[in-house]
């Protein structure tokens, strides 16, 4: 039987986290991948998504500037075949990564045998330690023809583009998929079983994403859920709750994800866990002393984004090392949606900040007439920042753009810092870009 330190379980952004970082401190750790390296970011999430996205972008730049007459079509296979490549140089070097830091990494399905002990491939590991950083999968659908609905990995990582296409779902995968179908030339329908698109973003910023989208020829059916799938001869027939039907060529969903936890055994290793996933305490120690949890599969009350997940990994690793574990405490909350134009947000949202207007103040700032806008043709962009109204403070921003999630990642950095307006504008910086633009809009 083979002794570790620490086994990790999930080869994907938390898992790498929490090895490399274990790893540096001297620990015998060993990660086992039951699928792919590198897991959802790099094989069906952020990584397949943002080089989609980047010819989505050009294809929009090349409309809204001289090129009008002569705007070249998205070549999708071509596309798919340079995505798939980029996939892969991740994927390897992902893996390499783990084994130039001295982990051991297997390859398939790792499940408890008791709490010290777990099998794969009909090999018995043993570790002091254990990290479940299993992730998590799509949400499944049970109405007649859901065999036939496919989930958002499988679009990022399409060979071909299907020429209209439903998407299931208006979070914040959903409008991702629905910007790039729509720029490379796909008819897209979205369907939200209510009202509410991008829950938690400003509801003015989001009406703004939505309008955008609409131009573009995306329809959005709200307050209804697709109840049928039936195959014809022109296409998927889609039936909705409230009677519509139309024919399609693909539905995908978005409709959120389920933790990987059933499949583990947890409970032959005193593992607590339920719909939301492993049960963690604020140190990210599962309901066994020994067992950790982190990224998609842990139920920490945070979203489940990879900056998290990475964060999470990264804490874990070094808290194994250190002599006094203080709780994981996140210094604020930064998401971004991946959609032509972007929405992006960091620390007190401007729903938290209108529900307390005797603590904070919302002040929009209008960012279309700008040089770094205007060029751009983002004839929309804006930005609101969250002011602290006892210390005048900026405490959080959420701003709409083609390049909004740059913005920021900026305005991110100077609230973690805590910098005043005077602070701001004692820094040097490279003259005109987004963070020269910093000058202006810290007041
Ligand atoms: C389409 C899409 C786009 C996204 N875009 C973004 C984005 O732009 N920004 C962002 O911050 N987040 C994004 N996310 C979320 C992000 O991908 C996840 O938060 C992140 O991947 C979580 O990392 P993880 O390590 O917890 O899990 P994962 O990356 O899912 O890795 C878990 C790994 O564990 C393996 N595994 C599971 N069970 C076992 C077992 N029993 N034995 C061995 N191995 C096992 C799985 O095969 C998997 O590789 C996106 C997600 C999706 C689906
Ligand atoms: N840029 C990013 O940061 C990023 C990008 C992609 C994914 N992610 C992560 O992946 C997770 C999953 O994303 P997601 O977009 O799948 O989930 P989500 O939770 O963001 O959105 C799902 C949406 O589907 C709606 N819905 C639920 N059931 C429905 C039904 N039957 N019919 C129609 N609509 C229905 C929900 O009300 C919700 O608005 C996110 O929570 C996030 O953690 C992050």
């Amino acid at each position: 039987m083979t002794t570790f330190d620490l086994i990790v379980i999930g080869g994907g952004v938390g898992g790498a986290g929490v090895a490399i970082k274990a790893s540096s401190h001297g620990q015998k750790v060993a990660v086992i991948e039951q699928r792919d390296w590198g897991g959802t970011t790099v094989n069906r999430g952020s990584t397949p998504k943002k080089v989609l996205l980047s010819a989505a972008e050009a294809h929009r730049q090349f409309q809204s500037t001289a090129f009008t007459d002569v705007v070249p079509a998205i070549n999708w296979p071509k596309l798919a075949a340079y995505r798939d490549s980029v996939v892969a140089q991740t994927q390897a070097r992902f893996k390499a990564r783990f084994q130039q830091n001295g982990i051991t990494t297997y390859e398939g399905h790792a499940e408890f045998v008791d709490a010290h002990t777990i099998t794969v491939n009909g090999d018995r590991l043993t570790a002091t330690k254990f990290v479940l950083a299993t992730g998590a999968h799509p949400y499944e659908l049970t109405f007649p023809g859901s065999q036939m609905v496919q989930h958002s990995g499988a679009f990022f990582r399409s060979e071909q583009l299907p020429p209209r296409l439903v998407i299931l779902g208006a979070g914040i995968i959903a409008f991702a998929m629905a910007s790039i179908a729509s720029e490379a030339g796909a008819k897209v329908t979205l369907v939200q079983h209510d009202d509410m698109a991008l829950r938690g973003y400003d509801s003015e910023l989001v009406a703004l994403l939505i309008a955008a989208l609409e131009q573009h020829g995306v329809e959005f059916r709200f307050s209804t859920e697709v109840t049928q799938l039936v195959t014809t001869d022109q296409g998927l027939q889609v039936s909705t709750q409230t009677g519509s039907q139309w024919v399609t060529d693909a539905v995908y969903t978005a409709l959120g994800r389920t933790a990987n936890v059933s499949e583990l055994q947890l409970e032959r290793a005193g593992v607590r866990f339920d719909h939301r996933g492993v049960k963690v305490d604020n140190q990210l120690q599962t309901t066994q002393p020994n067992i950790y949890a982190v990224g998609d599969c842990a139920a920490a009350g945070v979203p489940k984004l990879a900056n998290y997940a990475i964060y999470q990994g990264k804490y874990l690793g070094d808290s194994f090392h250190a002599a006094t574990v203080f709780p994981i405490k996140y210094p604020l909350q930064v998401t971004a949606v991946f959609s032509l134009p972007r929405l992006a947000q960091a620390g007190v949202t401007v729903v938290q900040a209108q529900a307390q207007p005797e603590m904070y103040q919302v002040k929009t700032v209008t960012l279309a007439h700008w040089l770094n806008y205007q060029r751009e043709h983002d004839d929309q962009a804006r930005l609101k920042l969250i002011i602290n109204r006892q210390n005048q403070l900026v405490v959080g921003a959420e701003a709409y753009s083609y390049t909004a999630d740059d913005l920021i990642n900026y305005l991110a950095i100077l609230i973690q810092r805590q910098l005043s307006v005077r602070q701001v504008h004692d820094l040097f910086l490279a003259y005109p870009s987004t963070a020269t633009d910093l000058y202006g809009i810290w007041v």
